[in-house]
């Protein structure tokens, strides 16, 4: 369908880019056929490699990598959608995330606050896949700017069939210990302590350890393909370790002034009988406990964005059902006042009470004394950020992975009535998916 090859057909487009093109940001594009984004990005060496898709139906697939721009703080980043929107023209997507806690020191190669400005971009949008090269000459110097896109073309490698990731035996190591976490359960819903902080998002580290461990991006896809309703993303900032998930909580998207958000939290399993599943259902709608939890997380969103915007709307409970649990949720819908940036959205919403607490300070109080694993990247920020609309995922249902340790995560909302074993039974819940792709579930 496309003759020509679409590596060659952006180097042509480089070399004959005319000198009026060169000004702010440039996306060169070309069609090409792509059978799996994480294919392809698999088998690239240029870094970091990033895969991204928006929870709902038909959303755009992207795999990108390399950097035209790197921003290690939100306000760098603002800094730059607001120079390149001053020039005006086409504008760039930016990838990225966030540590959950960057008062702490998190995980070695993840800064607090990443996001990148890709050099190339394989997009895929209702079956029509898209090659691009972004470049750009507002702070560069043009020659050296193309020589460093011809070079990040030549490094691009053809897309190869993953293979799937075959089961090995992992030794499993959980922190905290089931013995601990009732320890913790216990202290955070003591009276005195529920007075000052009614909810605490108490979470667990399970390290799995083998010779050998799967390539992320088959991971991901076989996770992504049994993942209905949920974000999918993948990132990879050095050779041997990567950061995949399948998160089914959205931090806010933004279009525009339009906004929306929302409180999921509140969970139980499912049932394989219809029936006992709509009862499982039901059941936790109207459970005192289940919609505590969900409570905090929208009363802390609702007051977060009363200076930022006006006509907020709250919409009903009801229930999220994914493969091995079923949440609470509720949306959040508001218009953003004039001139509000997403470095104030990403400034004020996270971490949310989902997986934080409330009041934030003193439930990230309790965490950072107990918890000895390092939350790094799990329950922070990722997605993708532009001039025009912009949509972030919370990090959980995630696993990071390097060539010995798979890591995983999950946290549960600790409020009055939590019951330790309970909390520790929906931890497990949470990580089902990912345990039985990996052969352990
Ligand atoms: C913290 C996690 O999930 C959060 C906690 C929930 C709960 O306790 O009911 C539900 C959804 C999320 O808000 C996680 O999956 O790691
Ligand atoms: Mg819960």
């Amino acid at each position: 369908m496309y003759p020509t090859n679409p590596i060659e057909a952006l180097r042509r487009q480089l070399d004959t880019l005319g000198e009026s093109a060169k000004k702010g940001f440039v996306r060169l594009n070309t069609p090409c056929q792509v059978d799996s984004l994480m294919g392809w990005l698999s088998v690239q060496r240029v870094l970091p490699r990033i895969y991204w898709r928006a929870r709902d139906e038909g959303a755009v697939e992207y795999a990108v990598l390399g950097v035209v721009n790197v921003f290690g703080s939100l306000a760098s980043l603002q800094a730059d959608l607001a120079a390149l929107g001053d020039i005006g023209g086409e504008q760039p997507d930016f990838f990225g995330g966030m540590a959950f806690d960057p008062g702490t020191p998190g995980w070695a190669h993840f800064p607090a606050c990443h996001f990148v400005l890709p050099r190339i971009e394989l997009k895929r949008c209702q079956g029509e896949a898209t090659l691009s090269l972004n470049l750009r000459f507002d702070d560069r110097c043009p020659s050296t700017e193309i020589t460093q896109a011809h070079a990040c073309l030549d490094a691009l490698v053809a897309e190869r069939p993953l293979s799937p990731p075959l089961p090995k035996a992992y030794q499993r190591e959980d922190s905290p210990s089931q013995k601990e976490w009732t320890g913790w359960v216990d202290q955070v819903t003591h009276q005195e302590h529920l007075r000052h902080t009614p909810k605490v998002v108490l979470s667990r580290e399970t390290c799995l350890t083998t010779s050998e461990t799967p390539n992320p991006w088959a991971l991901l896809s076989r996770w992504q393909a049994g993942a209905a309703g949920c974000f999918n993303f993948g990132i990879q900032l050095t050779p041997d370790e990567a950061f995949i998930g399948c998160p089914p909580e959205r931090l806010y998207k933004r279009e525009g002034k339009h906004l929306i958000t929302e409180a999921l939290a509140g969970t139980t399993h499912r049932a394989r009988d219809v029936q006992q599943d709509a009862k499982l259902a039901a059941e936790l709608l109207g459970d005192r406990k289940n919609t505590l939890e969900n409570q905090c997380v929208y009363q802390q969103i609702l007051s977060q964005l009363e200076p930022l915007s006006h006509h907020v709307h709250l919409g009903d409970s009801h229930i999220v059902k994914l493969r091995s649990v079923q949440h609470i949720r509720r949306l959040i819908k508001a218009e953003l006042h004039r001139n509000v940036t997403d470095q104030q959205l990403l400034s004020a919403l996270p971490p949310t009470p989902a997986v934080g607490g409330v009041p934030r300070e003193s439930a990230l109080a309790f965490i950072r004394q107990h918890e000895r694993h390092q939350r790094g990247w799990y329950a922070g920020v990722f997605g993708r950020v532009s001039h025009a609309s912009s949509d972030l995922a919370v990090t959980i249902r995630c696993a990071h992975i390097d060539s010995e340790t798979i890591r995983l995560y999950a946290g549960a909302g600790i409020v009055a009535g939590s019951q330790p074993d309970e909390e520790w039974r929906e931890l497990d819940s949470k990580i089902a998916d990912i345990m039985s792709l990996l052969g352990m579930g």
